[in-house]
């Protein structure tokens, strides 16, 4: 394609991604359909450019005003994440100049916000715990792209197995520090292609969500409920550390993600799952559960803000207003899910949120509701699941699991474990 056609089709993206009426992977999706005569390397660079506008919004809408034409073309000139001289093929004489100028501008002397980018309601929050120089650090860790984990299917196959095979097809992998069913990938190679993959022995999932299925420990012969399942990411984790056993139960309100559960079932070889759509955390079947179920995990609806390396369009589409509205559904949904354990039971409570508000303040209203659930500190359980002893410390504040992107390298989580009392 012509360098000026794939930038006028990055503009027009741009604009799409700016009206925030939908989240980005879903519009970035929908417009790889709509012209499927883009190739791979267009594609990628379309959409790194597309998400590079979104991580530094404030920032290049600044640098952007000095520029002349449409706004969403300066700021995908700006924002060019492909072929330095291609995108200078189709350049203007003016734009050539401008860009050169605007390269030569001291950002370390930009005002704070357009060195963070992030909305005011989000810096204060972070900046309270974490202090200057660790949100300093999240803040640009947020602002670049997450690897690529896999996490192996421990029925299917080993670890090492699988970073040979892969390294056999070409590709490099590393042993993830903290899982110890996870491999995190060099560069981003098309997986469904691959043999690993095809045949169920890896599911590509953060580091991070994996640590929140160990947290949960499912074992053999066990009735367990992974109760937000969505497309079942940590059910399929949950049901191999169940090795095929038992009964896994895999709860949603949402019909559409436990759909794309199946595929992903039927590659993983797993038999004791059962997907049920509910139509709230207060449908029947969650009460015909009540005090039969062994482990729950509510891997909780957020505002996703530990996700923002992959969505950087969530900082500007959540708001104060509603996290603090998130937050009372997460405890009306930990409040039903926790009636459903036996004694001796575990609950799980994870997000991947990085504010105190959806964690340790539900956590905490929970708790005190609650006596008949004691907490498990974090880094007890996740000495038992076969993470590093060494490393496990820098996992965990005050009891809790606290993942942190810059701290960690993967996606920020919470999880608070608690045991219900005999
Ligand atoms: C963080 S996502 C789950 C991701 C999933 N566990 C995974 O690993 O891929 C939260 C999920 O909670 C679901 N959800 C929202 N309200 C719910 C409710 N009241 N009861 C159960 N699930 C709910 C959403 O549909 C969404 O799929």
């Amino acid at each position: 394609m012509h360098p000026n056609a794939l930038l006028e089709l990055t503009a027009e993206l741009i604009d799409s991604l700016l009206l925030f009426d939908k989240p980005a992977d879903t519009l970035v999706s929908a417009f790889f359909r709509e012209h499927r005569a883009l190739g791979q390397r267009e594609r990628h660079a379309l959409a790194e450019t597309a998400y590079a506008v979104l991580r530094r919004r404030p920032l290049l809408q600044h640098l952007a005003q000095s520029g002349r034409g449409p706004m969403s073309r300066r700021l995908a000139i700006l924002a060019w994440e492909g072929n330095e001289s291609f995108l200078r093929g189709a350049l203007n004489e003016f734009e050539l100049q401008w860009l050169q100028q605007v390269k030569s501008v001291d950002r370390s002397k930009l005002p704070a916000k357009l060195r963070h980018n992030l909305p005011d309601w989000l810096v204060e929050p972070l900046q309270q715990r974490l202090g200057d120089e660790q949100f300093w650090a999240l803040a640009e860790a947020v602002n670049q792209s997450a690897p690529l984990d896999l996490r192996v299917n421990t029925l299917k196959a080993k670890r090492d197995e699988v970073q040979a095979a892969l390294k056999t097809s070409g590709f490099n992998a590393a042993p993830t520090p903290y899982s110890p069913w996870g491999l995190r990938l060099e560069g981003k190679p098309a997986l469904q292609k691959l043999d690993v993959f095809i045949s169920g022995q890896v599911e590509v999932q953060d580091e991070g969500s994996q640590l929140l299925a160990l947290l949960t420990e499912a074992k053999r012969g066990e009735m367990v409920v992974d109760f937000c399942a969505g497309a079942g990411g940590k059910t399929l984790a949950l049901g191999a550390s169940m090795r095929n056993t038992g009964r896994l139960y895999a709860f949603d309100v949402s019909g559409h993600r436990l759909e794309k559960l199946k595929p992903r079932l039927a590659r993983s070889g797993l038999s004791n799952v059962y997907p049920v759509q509910i139509s709230s955390e207060r449908d029947d079947r969650v009460k015909r559960l009540a005090g039969k179920v062994d482990r729950v995990l509510v891997d909780a609806p957020c505002s996703g803000l530990g996700t923002l390396r992959r969505n950087p369009d969530l900082k500007w589409r959540q708001s104060a207003e509603g996290v603090t509205e998130l937050h009372a559904k997460q405890l009306a949904i930990l409040n039903s899910a926790s009636r459903m354990l036996k004694p001796g039971g575990r609950l799980v409570y994870a997000t991947c949120s990085l504010l105190e508000e959806e964690n340790e303040s539900v956590a905490q209203a929970f708790a005190e509701a609650h006596p008949e659930f004691e907490l498990l500190p974090a880094q007890d359980v996740l000495a038992h699941a076969q993470v590093p002893e060494e490393r496990i410390a820098t996992l965990c504040e005050n009891g809790f699991l606290r993942l942190w992107p810059h701290r960690h390298e993967s996606d920020g989580f919470f999880a608070a474990v608690w045991q219900r009392r005999n």
